[in-house]
Formats: C-alpha cells, structure tokens, sequence
C-alpha cells in the first residue's frame, strides 16, 4: 500500500532529466542502430517528430518496419525508413554503409545504440565475442565507414550509448574476447567502458572538425535489454517503478544530438540530460589508444 501510494513521487523522480530543447531537425539526417525497440525507438521518434530524416538500421528488418510504422502513427509526416544491419557481422556492416553511402547523401547525426548484455557465451561471425563485438568493434566500424559522409555534413554529432556500468568494466587487453574466463556481466561492462574510451579518443582525433562525439548513461530503463538472464528480468519486474520508460531513457540521447548549448562539447559523458563523471578506467589516455590500436588490427582497418 505504502508502495502504491509513493508510486507517482517514486516515477517522477525516477523520469530523470528531460530534454527541453526545442531544436528543430528539418532538412537534416539521422541514423540510429537499433531502433526497432527500446531506447533507440523513442529516441528515433523524438528526432522524427523534430522534422529529421531517421533511419532506422536494424538486424531484423521485419521489427524494424513494424517500428517504423508505429513512428508514423505516432507523429504525423514522419520521414522514417528502415535498413538492415547486423552489429554482429562485418560484412553486414560494410553491405549497410555501402548502400547508405549510396542512397544518401549527408549525416548530421549518428546514434550508436544497439547493444546487447548479459548473453550466454557466443561469437560474432568474425570471432569476437558477442559483447565486444557488437556493442563496441561493430560501432566501431560503422563510424568509420561514416566518418566521411559525416566530416562532410558538418556539423554533426555521433552520440554513443553507454552505461553507468562502464565503472564495473575494465579492459582484460590479455583475453579481450573472454576466452579464458567468462562472465557475461563484466563481459558487458567492459564493453561500455570500452564504448567510453573510444569516444575519448574519437572526440581527440576529430578535434578542430566540426564532429562532435559524446557518450551517454540513459538510465536504468525497462526494455528487452535484460532478455538474456532471468535474474536481470526479474529485478526489473520487482522494481518497474524505480525503471524509466523507454521514452524516458530516450532523454539524454536526444539532448545529446540536439541541445543548442553542445555544439562545440565533445568527447564528454551525459546522464540525466546533464555532465557525468565517468570512471578512472575511462579517462585513461593510453588505455584509449591501445584499445583504439587493437581495434583497428581486429577489424583489418587503418584509422589515425
Ligand atoms: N535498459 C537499460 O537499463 C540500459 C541500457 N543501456 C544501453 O542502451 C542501449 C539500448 O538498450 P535498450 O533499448 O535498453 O535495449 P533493447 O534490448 O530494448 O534494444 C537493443 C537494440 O539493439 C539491437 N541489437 C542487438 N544486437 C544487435 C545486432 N547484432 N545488430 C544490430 N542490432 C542489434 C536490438 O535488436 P533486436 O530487437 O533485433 O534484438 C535492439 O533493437 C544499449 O546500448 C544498452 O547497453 C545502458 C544502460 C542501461
Ligand atoms: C537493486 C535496485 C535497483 C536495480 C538496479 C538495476 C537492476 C540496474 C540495472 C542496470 C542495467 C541493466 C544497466 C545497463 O547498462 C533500482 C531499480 C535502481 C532500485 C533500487 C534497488
């Protein structure tokens, strides 16, 4: 009963900051990695509803039209479409930017949002372990094949999502893919503090360009995030009322890629619409760079 009674002041308080800015999108481009579900879908609807060109780059495309639709339904004349990619394969993620190089001309923002936590142990198709693979090296070198497109729609912004679980991370440089040992929950932290680290060093390589790149804690959301372990789920189902919505989480991704006041702000972390700190781990120069270095051995890429 107590609960019940609290449960609005519990919510309110729970909402987290609000992106106030009434930025308007028209004329430009936004790209956003999972966005068929959760916090990527509001935030791609938030950004629509601003006037933007949104696409939706999801692996299964079917959930992503089904997104797509209900984005239309929802904002009137919104300019959404749907394209697939796979965060899991590389060859998906170069056939995805070889046809968005194509088809479209300018980015002004890109959201690396799609993640995945807490799976059992599993390989992406090029070997490395799904965590880091997905949430870090496919980001990774999507934006690098974007970077181009990106430099020349200046200015523009990438906006990584990250997590508060960064400061449980740190990166295991002699078994990065968790070959030796596995636990899925820090195999998900040190993603996200690897999503960190190379913002840090992304934001350093892009100075003086135009191209800003900020990282973001969206908050403790409810979404299919925690699918993968049952314990996960059911800590969400008990404390639902301490959870954000989707809408909510969608917060500080949006300030990130909209508010006036950022412009020239990079390589910093933002939670609740405001500055974060971020861990020690993460604000190691050369862990960024040696992470940055790997990396590019591990995609087959050169990138200064
Ligand atoms: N929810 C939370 O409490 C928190 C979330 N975050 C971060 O927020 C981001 C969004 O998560 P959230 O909305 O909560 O989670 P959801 O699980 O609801 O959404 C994750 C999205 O990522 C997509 N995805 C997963 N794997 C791949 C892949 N291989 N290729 C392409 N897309 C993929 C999913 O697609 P599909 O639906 O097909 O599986 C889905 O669209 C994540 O980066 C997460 O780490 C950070 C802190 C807390
Ligand atoms: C125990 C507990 C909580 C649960 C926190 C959880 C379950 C956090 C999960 C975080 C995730 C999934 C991060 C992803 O990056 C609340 C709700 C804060 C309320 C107070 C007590």
């Amino acid at each position: 009963l107590i609960l019940r009674l609290m449960s609005p002041h519990i919510r309110k308080y729970a909402a987290g900051g609000v992106c106030v800015s009434t930025a308007r999108l028209d004329g430009k481009t936004a790209l956003i990695t999972g966005a068929n579900t959760g916090i990527g879908k509001e935030t791609a609807l938030d950004l629509a509803a601003r006037g933007a060109r949104v696409i939706l780059a999801c692996r299964d495309v079917k959930k992503g039209e089904e997104a797509a639709a209900e984005i239309r339904s929802r904002v009137g004349g919104a300019q959404v479409e749907v394209r697939e990619l796979d965060l899991a394969d590389t060859y998906s993620i170069r056939a995805f930017a070889q046809r968005f190089l194509r088809e479209v001309s300018h980015l002004h923002i890109l959201i690396n949002n799609a993640g995945v936590m807490m799976c059992p142990y599993m390989k992406t198709a090029d070997g490395f372990e799904m965590h880091l693979g997905v949430n870090h090296l496919g980001h990774f070198l999507l934006t690098y094949l974007l970077i181009g497109v990106l430099k020349r729609s200046a200015p523009s912004r990438i906006v990584v999502v990250s997590s508060l679980a960064h400061y449980f991370g740190w990166i295991r440089f002699h078994d990065l893919h968790s070959q030796g040992s596995y636990n899925s929950g820090l195999a998900y932290c040190q993603s996200k503090l690897a999503n960190v680290l190379f913002t840090r060093e992304l934001a350093r390589k892009l100075t003086g360009l135009d191209v800003t790149v900020n990282s973001v804690h969206p908050g403790t959301v409810m979404s299919d995030l925690v699918r993968h372990s049952t314990v996960m789920s059911l800590m969400f189902a008990v404390f639902s009322v301490f959870l954000k919505t989707p809408q909510e989480g969608a917060q500080t991704s949006t300030y990130c890629a909209v508010a006036e006041e950022l412009h020239s702000i990079t390589g910093k972390h933002f939670s609740d619409c405001a500055p974060a700190s971020v861990a020690p781990q993460g604000r190691c120069d050369e862990t960024a760079r040696r992470l940055w270095d790997v990396s590019c051995d591990l995609l087959g890429i050169e990138w200064d």
